[in-house]
């Protein structure tokens, strides 16, 4: 090495310094700086197999290992094997129901113009026959083959070349005319054969040469089918129409979560076939929730250009930020619902178990169960709500156990074809009929009361471990434990009514006692508000079916606090348009369905089913007979003429309940004076009221009746039953 030549380098200080450092082999030192990664596959001479990629800085904040393996295996998103739509049976029917849809449609369309199509053909088939023969001749003289050759061969003017290459030409030409010879001789001898041949033989061979030959005849831009416009029937769901749809929302959110990182909007599954439509998972930007989209359903569906049916976004598992969008292949509308089964000839129902009820926008079916359950419908007119709760009430009369007692305060008669099954019918919204409503549910409460005691009876036997019925204790004759299911349609009518709070609150304590006894609660109503539907019983009811609702309130009354902000909107559906739409809730994910549709004919033919099988389990109601078995209400005005304390003119209803408690404990025990006046509101010609009177030289006051009254309640029922 030579050193360079300065003088004032101080050479000893140097050496020390390199003396104190390390002697690196130049080659290790840049074998341990290449990537660990695949050394093998990298040439360190070649830049361009050289991996580039920045290295890792520092082990990321959640070591995968501090994860629990099962943890990840569980979040590992595998691919599926089959593809989504072949993986279910649901699935693949589905998908084969559409297929063959498509295909059912394309032929009807061509059946349809086939005379058409036959004219065109008989026209075009003689011109296919002449340019056929045109374009056999020419193929078989092989001039295009070395046309342009011997085209410059003649210019040029050289006569060699050019008969090279004709001969050539024509020893092509030669084999080709063997062929057209060939096909000549084949088409006359087929043409004697079918000349002699059976009609179906000539009929055959027109119906394949005069296709080909008007193929070959017809202009190129004439084709002799029309075409099948598919228009914008279904447009396919694609991550891009999803976030342009997302993005045309104008939800703040969402758009400059978007501005800021196109990929804020994600899907954790790929978009796949769901039924008949098509499903995407979609994780919305942080801080969105699924909830604020589906209540824009109708801008979702305008942003994707597609009626409104077809677009069912909803609040998918996972996280409130990820909404599953089910967009069909066609409006809901459109597709046809399938008939109910219940319909079907042999269709019987068991309480205890679940029937189908409803189906989804991609046609599953939604069952529901009715034992130990009850029922609130809502929606406003024209929602479907009536229909909704008859199929409930035809259900039950498909079982030959339960007792099916209700009341339509509209007084349209849409239940009227249910009557031939029913123990107890009411139709209207006179005076009357609230009243016998009223007193029916009175008549609930003691029901419950006595069915009660019977649960105590059977559990002592070991025959109700749940103190529950089963489904021995309904079928066990005179057990008194069969299926009540009463319903109410309307009920607004009677809430909003003079009894309306009595009714309330009784019909709380039915629906809080009778659920394990066997007493099934179905309540439809048009005004969900809290003077229309106590809360008592939108609380604890645990069956809840929303239709179209106007607004918000209305919404959380039916489906229970919070479900509007959770984004369970029956709000996006619109009355009539839509009827028979609406948010189920009370069997699993709450979803949005359509109940089945059942026209009154239908009915009637499984209310004639129902009507056969009670007959044969001898539960059939005899129609003159419309008094509950036992009642109270029935007997009061007897009773507590029987009971009045002697000749007094007006008397306490406390004085009274004690004295009818005496008279008939098991009835009246522990009554109150508020009960009578329950129990008496259903007879107009008494007023409860106050009643003045002299105790020990004392003026005291208490509610009370009037013995005239009571006679004259009395007498009008008389009258009233007399001349039914
Ligand atoms: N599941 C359904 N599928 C299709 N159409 C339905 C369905 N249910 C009801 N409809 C239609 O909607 C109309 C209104 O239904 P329904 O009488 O049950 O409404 P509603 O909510 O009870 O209205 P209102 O309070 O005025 O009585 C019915 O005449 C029927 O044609």
């Amino acid at each position: 090495m030579t050193r360079p030549d300065r003088d004032d380098f101080d050479w000893t200080a140097a050496e020390a310094d390199v003396n104190g450092a390390d002697v690196v082999d130049i080659e290790s030192a840049r074998a341990a700086r290449r990537p660990a990664a695949a050394p093998d596959d990298i040439d360190p001479d070649d830049a361009e197999s050289i991996d580039e990629t920045p290295p890792e800085h520092g082990v990321p904040v959640d070591p995968a290992d501090a994860v629990p393996a099962e943890v990840y295996a569980r979040q590992a998103a595998r691919r599926p094997i089959l593809a989504e739509w072949a993986r279910s049976r649901r699935l693949l029917q589905a998908a084969v129901r559409h297929a063959t849809k498509d295909a059912g449609y394309v032929l009807a369309y061509h059946a349809v113009r086939m005379p058409k199509y036959a004219g065109k053909a008989t026209f075009y088939a003689p011109i296919g026959v002449f340019r056929g023969t045109g374009r056999l001749y020419a193929w078989a003289m092989a001039e295009e083959g070395n046309w342009d050759l011997r085209q410059a061969a003649a210019s040029r003017g050289d006569a060699d070349a050019w008969l090279k290459l004709d001969a050539r030409r024509q020893r092509q030409s030669v084999w080709r005319w063997w062929v057209v010879g060939g096909i000549g001789f084949a088409g006359l001898a087929g043409t004697i054969v079918l000349a002699f041949g059976p009609w179906w033989w000539q009929v055959f061979a027109a119906a394949i040469a005069v296709p080909l030959l008007a193929r070959v005849g017809r202009p190129a831009d004439k084709p002799i089918t029309d075409r099948v416009v598919q228009g914008n029937r279904y447009r396919k769901l694609t991550a891009e129409l999803v976030r342009r749809a997302l993005t045309s929302l104008q939800m703040s959110g969402i758009n400059s979560a978007v501005a800021k990182d196109a990929n804020a909007i994600s899907f954790p599954q790929e978009i796949h076939r769901d039924g008949p439509g098509h499903l995407a998972i979609v994780d919305l930007p942080y801080g969105v929730e699924a909830s604020e989209v589906v209540a824009r359903r109708g801008k979702l569906a305008s942003a994707m250009r597609l009626p409104l049916d077809q677009v069912w976004p909803e609040p998918a598992q996972g996280h409130t930020g990820r909404l599953a969008l089910w967009v069909g292949y066609e409006p809901a509308s459109a597709m046809k619902q399938p008939a109910w089964p219940l319909l079907a000839p042999n269709a019987k129902v068991d309480l205890f178990k679940a029937f189908p009820f409803a189906t989804t926008p991609r046609l599953d079916v939604v069952d529901v169960d009715m034992m130990f359950r009850n029922y609130l419908f809502g929606g406003q007119p024209g929602s479907g709500k009536t229909f909704a709760l008859r199929d409930l009430v035809l259900a039950a009369a498909l079982d030959a156990r339960a007792e099916v007692r209700g009341y339509e305060l509209k007084g349209v008669g849409d239940f009227s074809v249910l009557e031939p099954v029913m123990a107890e019918y009411g139709n209207g919204f006179d005076d009357e009929t609230l009243a016998r409503c009223f007193a029916f549910i009175e008549w609930l409460y003691e029901e419950a009361r006595r069915r009660s005691k019977r649960i105590e009876h059977y559990a002592r036997l070991g025959k109700a471990p749940e103190n529950k019925v089963t489904p021995e204790l309904a079928s066990l004759k005179g057990s008194g434990l069969h299926p009540l299911v009463a319903w109410f349609d309307e009920l607004q009518e009677l809430m909003t009514s003079k009894y309306g709070k009595d009714a309330g609150e009784l019909l709380e304590k039915v629906i809080k006692l009778g659920r394990a006894l066997g007493i099934i609660i179905l309540i439809g109503t048009q005004i969900p508000d809290k003077d229309s539907l106590p809360t008592g019983i939108t609380r604890n009811v645990n069956s809840r079916f929303c239709l179209s609702v106007a607004d918000q309130t209305a919404n959380d009354m039916i489906l229970g606090t919070s479900a509007y902000k959770n984004g369970y909107r029956a709000t996006v559906f619109q009355p009539v348009v839509e009827a028979g739409w609406g948010v189920l809730r009370g069997f699993g994910k709450v979803q949005s369905v359509r109940s089945y549709y059942v026209d009154t004919t239908a009915a009637g033919r499984i209310v004639a089913r129902a009507v056969a099988l009670r007959q044969t389990a001898g539960t059939l109601p005899v129609p003159e007979d419309q008094t509950r078995t036992v009642g109270p209400v029935a007997d009061v005005l007897a009773d507590l003429a029987q009971v009045w304390p002697g000749d007094e003119k007006s008397a306490w209803n406390e004085t009274l309940c004690g004295l009818l408690a005496e008279l008939r404990p098991e009835t009246y025990g522990g009554w109150k004076s508020a009960q009578l006046t329950a129990a008496l509101k259903p007879h107009t010609a008494i007023t409860v009221t106050s009643v003045g009177k002299r105790i020990e030289g004392k003026q005291a006051t208490q509610r009370g009746i009037h013995h005239t009254e009571l006679i004259a309640a009395i007498t009008e029922r008389d009258r009233k039953r007399s001349a039914d």
